[in-house]
Protein backbone atom coordinates (compact mmCIF):
# COMPACT_ATOMS: atom_id res chain seq x y z
CA UNK A 1 0.00 0.00 0.00
CA UNK A 2 2.81 2.64 0.79
CA UNK A 3 4.60 1.57 -2.30
CA UNK A 4 1.79 2.12 -4.34
CA UNK A 5 1.09 5.53 -2.54
CA UNK A 6 4.42 5.99 -3.17
CA UNK A 7 4.15 5.03 -7.06
CA UNK A 8 1.32 7.43 -7.96
CA UNK A 9 3.16 10.74 -5.70
CA UNK A 10 6.09 9.69 -8.64
CA UNK A 11 3.15 10.26 -11.21
CA UNK A 12 1.30 13.29 -9.68
CA UNK A 13 5.10 14.99 -10.11
CA UNK A 14 6.16 13.54 -13.10
CA UNK A 15 2.29 14.19 -14.63
CA UNK A 16 3.44 17.85 -13.91
CA UNK A 17 6.24 19.25 -16.67
CA UNK A 18 8.65 20.56 -14.62
CA UNK A 19 11.76 18.90 -13.61
CA UNK A 20 12.90 20.10 -10.35
CA UNK A 21 13.47 20.25 -6.97
CA UNK A 22 10.51 20.21 -3.99
CA UNK A 23 10.18 20.85 -0.28
CA UNK A 24 13.68 21.22 1.66
CA UNK A 25 13.13 20.03 4.81
CA UNK A 26 16.09 17.05 5.56
CA UNK A 27 16.55 14.67 7.98
CA UNK A 28 20.06 15.74 9.86
CA UNK A 29 22.07 12.63 11.25
CA UNK A 30 25.26 13.69 13.25
CA UNK A 31 28.38 11.95 12.67
CA UNK A 32 31.43 12.20 15.19
CA UNK A 33 33.99 15.11 15.84
CA UNK A 34 31.33 17.86 14.42
CA UNK A 35 30.12 15.94 11.06
CA UNK A 36 26.72 15.84 10.34
CA UNK A 37 25.03 14.43 7.22
CA UNK A 38 21.81 16.05 6.25
CA UNK A 39 18.76 13.71 4.06
CA UNK A 40 15.89 14.34 2.05
CA UNK A 41 14.64 11.45 -0.30
CA UNK A 42 13.62 12.11 -3.40
CA UNK A 43 14.16 15.98 -3.25
CA UNK A 44 14.21 16.24 -7.21
CA UNK A 45 10.87 15.79 -9.13
CA UNK A 46 11.15 14.34 -12.50
CA UNK A 47 14.40 13.01 -11.45
CA UNK A 48 14.55 9.82 -14.41
CA UNK A 49 13.66 12.93 -17.15
CA UNK A 50 16.41 14.86 -15.47
CA UNK A 51 19.04 12.02 -15.57
CA UNK A 52 18.03 11.56 -19.59
CA UNK A 53 18.77 15.02 -20.51
CA UNK A 54 22.33 15.37 -18.69
CA UNK A 55 23.61 12.49 -20.20
CA UNK A 56 22.74 13.71 -23.60
CA UNK A 57 23.51 17.55 -22.77
CA UNK A 58 26.60 17.59 -20.76
CA UNK A 59 30.11 17.89 -22.26
CA UNK A 60 31.26 14.12 -20.26
CA UNK A 61 35.05 14.16 -20.16
CA UNK A 62 37.21 11.14 -19.31
CA UNK A 63 40.06 11.99 -17.53
CA UNK A 64 43.30 10.44 -16.33
CA UNK A 65 45.45 10.97 -13.49
CA UNK A 66 49.04 10.63 -12.44
CA UNK A 67 49.48 7.23 -10.18
CA UNK A 68 53.28 6.48 -9.17
CA UNK A 69 54.70 6.26 -12.22
CA UNK A 70 52.47 5.86 -14.83
CA UNK A 71 48.95 7.48 -15.91
CA UNK A 72 45.78 6.05 -15.35
CA UNK A 73 41.92 6.44 -16.42
CA UNK A 74 39.64 8.16 -13.35
CA UNK A 75 36.83 5.69 -13.34
CA UNK A 76 33.39 7.80 -13.95
CA UNK A 77 33.22 10.53 -16.47
CA UNK A 78 33.38 14.16 -15.12
CA UNK A 79 32.30 17.65 -16.29
CA UNK A 80 33.10 20.98 -13.87
CA UNK A 81 30.95 23.83 -14.26
CA UNK A 82 32.61 27.00 -12.28
CA UNK A 83 30.11 29.77 -10.39
CA UNK A 84 30.28 31.73 -13.98
CA UNK A 85 29.73 29.13 -15.93
CA UNK A 86 25.34 28.50 -17.09
CA UNK A 87 24.52 24.69 -15.32
CA UNK A 88 23.42 21.95 -18.15
CA UNK A 89 19.53 22.13 -16.80
CA UNK A 90 17.67 24.96 -15.16
CA UNK A 91 16.47 22.65 -12.49
CA UNK A 92 20.43 22.60 -11.45
CA UNK A 93 20.36 26.60 -11.33
CA UNK A 94 16.82 26.11 -8.91
CA UNK A 95 18.50 23.37 -6.90
CA UNK A 96 22.04 25.33 -5.69
CA UNK A 97 19.07 28.79 -5.46
CA UNK A 98 17.20 26.58 -2.69
CA UNK A 99 20.13 25.02 -0.99
CA UNK A 100 21.91 28.62 -0.74
CA UNK A 101 18.67 30.24 0.73
CA UNK A 102 18.31 26.97 3.35
CA UNK A 103 21.68 26.66 4.63
CA UNK A 104 22.53 30.94 4.10
CA UNK A 105 22.65 30.93 7.80
CA UNK A 106 24.33 28.05 8.85
CA UNK A 107 27.26 27.95 5.93
CA UNK A 108 27.51 31.75 5.87
CA UNK A 109 28.29 31.62 1.76
CA UNK A 110 26.34 30.36 -0.82
CA UNK A 111 26.68 27.40 -2.84
CA UNK A 112 28.45 28.56 -6.53
CA UNK A 113 30.02 25.72 -8.67
CA UNK A 114 28.22 22.32 -9.79
CA UNK A 115 30.58 19.09 -10.66
CA UNK A 116 29.06 15.97 -12.30
CA UNK A 117 30.24 12.90 -12.22
CA UNK A 118 28.85 10.12 -14.10
CA UNK A 119 29.31 6.30 -12.88
CA UNK A 120 28.38 4.37 -15.95
CA UNK A 121 28.70 1.37 -14.42
CA UNK A 122 29.16 -1.17 -11.51
CA UNK A 123 33.10 -0.69 -12.02
CA UNK A 124 33.14 3.31 -11.97
CA UNK A 125 33.72 4.47 -8.19
CA UNK A 126 35.71 6.99 -6.51
CA UNK A 127 38.01 5.99 -3.78
CA UNK A 128 38.12 7.28 0.04
CA UNK A 129 38.75 11.35 0.25
CA UNK A 130 37.61 14.39 1.90
CA UNK A 131 37.20 17.22 -0.56
CA UNK A 132 39.73 19.14 0.64
CA UNK A 133 40.54 21.54 -1.57
CA UNK A 134 40.41 25.08 -0.73
CA UNK A 135 38.34 25.67 2.94
CA UNK A 136 37.13 22.20 3.37
CA UNK A 137 40.98 21.22 4.81
CA UNK A 138 40.63 23.35 7.47
CA UNK A 139 37.03 25.14 8.37
CA UNK A 140 33.57 23.46 8.49
CA UNK A 141 31.67 23.73 4.99
CA UNK A 142 29.16 21.96 2.59
CA UNK A 143 28.88 19.50 -0.03
CA UNK A 144 25.59 19.06 -1.22
CA UNK A 145 25.23 15.92 -3.73
CA UNK A 146 21.80 15.53 -5.90
CA UNK A 147 21.92 11.95 -7.05
CA UNK A 148 19.67 10.73 -10.35
CA UNK A 149 19.30 7.45 -12.17
CA UNK A 150 20.51 4.22 -10.55
CA UNK A 151 20.98 4.19 -6.51
CA UNK A 152 25.00 3.76 -5.54
CA UNK A 153 26.34 3.46 -2.10
CA UNK A 154 27.75 6.80 -0.50
CA UNK A 155 30.16 5.08 2.14
CA UNK A 156 31.25 7.44 4.91
CA UNK A 157 33.84 6.56 7.56
CA UNK A 158 35.67 8.59 10.62
CA UNK A 159 39.23 10.20 8.68
CA UNK A 160 40.75 8.02 11.70
CA UNK A 161 39.67 5.21 10.93
CA UNK A 162 36.52 2.76 12.06
CA UNK A 163 33.50 1.47 10.46
CA UNK A 164 32.08 2.92 7.67
CA UNK A 165 28.08 4.02 7.39
CA UNK A 166 26.11 3.57 3.82
CA UNK A 167 23.21 5.87 2.42
CA UNK A 168 22.05 4.86 -1.42
CA UNK A 169 21.47 7.49 -3.24
CA UNK A 170 19.47 7.66 -6.31
CA UNK A 171 16.50 8.90 -8.10
CA UNK A 172 16.41 12.65 -6.92
CA UNK A 173 17.95 11.93 -3.77
CA UNK A 174 19.54 14.72 -1.72
CA UNK A 175 22.68 14.16 1.21
CA UNK A 176 24.56 17.60 2.66
CA UNK A 177 27.99 16.53 3.94
CA UNK A 178 28.51 19.33 6.98
CA UNK A 179 30.12 20.42 9.65
CA UNK A 180 33.91 19.04 9.36
CA UNK A 181 32.60 16.42 7.29
CA UNK A 182 35.26 17.21 5.11
CA UNK A 183 38.17 16.83 6.87
CA UNK A 184 37.24 14.44 9.67
CA UNK A 185 35.80 11.77 7.57
CA UNK A 186 35.66 10.23 4.16
CA UNK A 187 33.36 9.27 1.44
CA UNK A 188 33.73 6.97 -1.26
CA UNK A 189 31.16 5.41 -3.84
CA UNK A 190 32.83 2.11 -3.68
CA UNK A 191 32.45 -0.44 -7.04
CA UNK A 192 29.46 -2.76 -7.42
CA UNK A 193 29.52 -6.19 -8.76
CA UNK A 194 26.35 -6.06 -9.31
CA UNK A 195 24.55 -5.51 -12.68
CA UNK A 196 24.23 -1.60 -11.86
CA UNK A 197 22.87 0.81 -14.17
CA UNK A 198 24.74 4.98 -14.31
CA UNK A 199 23.91 7.37 -12.04
CA UNK A 200 24.97 10.94 -12.08
CA UNK A 201 25.72 13.12 -9.24
CA UNK A 202 25.66 16.43 -8.83
CA UNK A 203 27.86 18.56 -6.21
CA UNK A 204 27.31 21.98 -5.22
CA UNK A 205 30.31 23.59 -3.71
CA UNK A 206 30.62 26.80 -2.29
CA UNK A 207 33.55 29.08 -3.61
CA UNK A 208 36.81 28.00 -3.80
CA UNK A 209 35.85 23.96 -1.99
CA UNK A 210 36.48 21.34 -3.82
O1 LIG B 1 29.32 10.63 -6.52
C1 LIG B 1 29.23 11.12 -5.41
O2 LIG B 1 28.15 11.22 -4.84
C2 LIG B 1 30.45 11.59 -4.69
C3 LIG B 1 31.43 12.31 -5.57
C4 LIG B 1 32.55 12.89 -4.77
O3 LIG B 1 32.77 12.54 -3.66
C5 LIG B 1 33.41 13.95 -5.34
O4 LIG B 1 33.33 14.18 -6.56
O5 LIG B 1 34.16 14.57 -4.58
FE1 LIG C 1 33.96 13.99 -2.63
Amino acid sequence: MVDFQGSLLDLASDGRDEIGPGGLDPRREDLSAGAWVDLRPAWVHGADRLFETLIDVVPWRAERRQMYDREVAVPRLLCFYGEADPLPHPSLELMRERLSAHYADELGEPFVTAGLCLYRDGRDSVAWHGDRIGRGSTHDTMVAIVSVGSPRALLLRPATGGASIRHNLGHGDLIVMGGSCQRTWEHAVPKSARPTGPRISIQFRPRGVR
